[in-house]
């Protein structure tokens, strides 16, 4: 299988262009090619497919095989790809997603190739039937306490298209993620489990935050998670509608727009390309 290893803020994932190849299994072959020691090492396989709706049709699995509806990081690099592959020669395209038709800005450096995407991720859904949350269908959750081991944590919870429980720290450089976030993704509340993300507040203009993402532990950033917590941000009072969010492999600028939706833009990077077999 030929593939491309790309990244955007650091959440790498391999990338199949499925224009050319085909991917009989591909939870299988998530598994395989996300491990770090014995693949190619990523947060997961992301399948560039034909659409017959948009320019473009994004399939994306997790490093444990699981399939999320979305991804943020991810479409930005598809986005890239397409363009810098010849798929798309327009500057402004759509990409179908699990979380339906999302328009994409794409803007070139001096030698024509993409290096940072705006994206319209939509408006966040905000009620438990749409997250999905256990509890009153229609009930939006903002600051709500959950118990978890010994602490209770105030949570915020919305749907990007996939669910998103978004929890406010002090200091999120010391927050122990990796002993909370895995609980918190199996709590019964979320049935189709959730990714979480921790949140500094640096100023109403500026957050830090880690993410624990669902399907595949701690990763450097996340796009989807990026625009739930703006939202979160937002619905809480902590900060402007417009942020500049810093997550462990870099910088995310968002906007929860006047039109209801939020704008994510953010880099794609081409890191190598190569050939596994599977
Ligand atoms: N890193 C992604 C989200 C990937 C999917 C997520 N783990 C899920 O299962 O929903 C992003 O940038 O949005």
């Amino acid at each position: 299988m030929k593939f491309t290893k790309m990244q955007g803020a650091g959440n790498d994932y391999v990338y199949v262009d499925c224009f050319k190849e085909k991917v009989q299994d591909p939870a299988a072959a998530a598994i395989k090619v996300s491990n770090r020691n014995f693949g190619i090492g990523s947060d997961g396989l992301i399948l560039i497919m034909p659409s017959e709706v948009a320019d473009v049709r994004m399939r994306m699995f997790n490093s444990d095989g699981s399939e999320s509806e979305m991804c943020g990081n991810g479409i930005r690099c598809v986005a890239k790809y397409a363009y810098d592959h010849g798929i798309v020669s327009k500057k402004e395209i759509t990409a179908e997603t699990g979380a339906g038709i999302l328009t994409l800005q794409l803007f070139t450096d001096g030698g024509n190739k993409v290096e940072k995407v705006r994206v319209n991720m939509g408006p966040p859904r905000l009620t438990r039937k749409e997250i999905p949350m256990l509890g009153n269908p229609d009930e939006k959750v903002v600051s709500a306490p959950l118990n978890v081991l010994h602490s209770t944590f105030n949570i915020t919870c919305a749907s990007m298209g996939n669910p998103h429980c978004v929890i406010f720290v002090d200091d999120v450089g010391n927050f122990p993620v990796e002993k909370y976030g895995p609980i918190i993704e199996n709590h019964e509340l979320f049935p189709r489990r959730t990714n979480v993300e921790f949140v500094q507040v640096v100023s109403r203009t500026e957050i830090r935050q880690r993410t624990w993402e669902r399907g595949a532990g701690e990763t450097l950033a996340c796009g989807t998670g990026s625009s739930a917590v703006t939202a979160a941000c937002v619905l809480n009072g902590l900060t402007e509608k417009k942020i500049l969010n810093h997550l462990l492999g870099g910088d995310l600028e968002m906007e929860w727009s006047e039109d209801g939706n939020i704008y994510m833009t953010g880099p794609a990077v081409e890191v190598f390309s190569g050939e596994i077999d599977i």
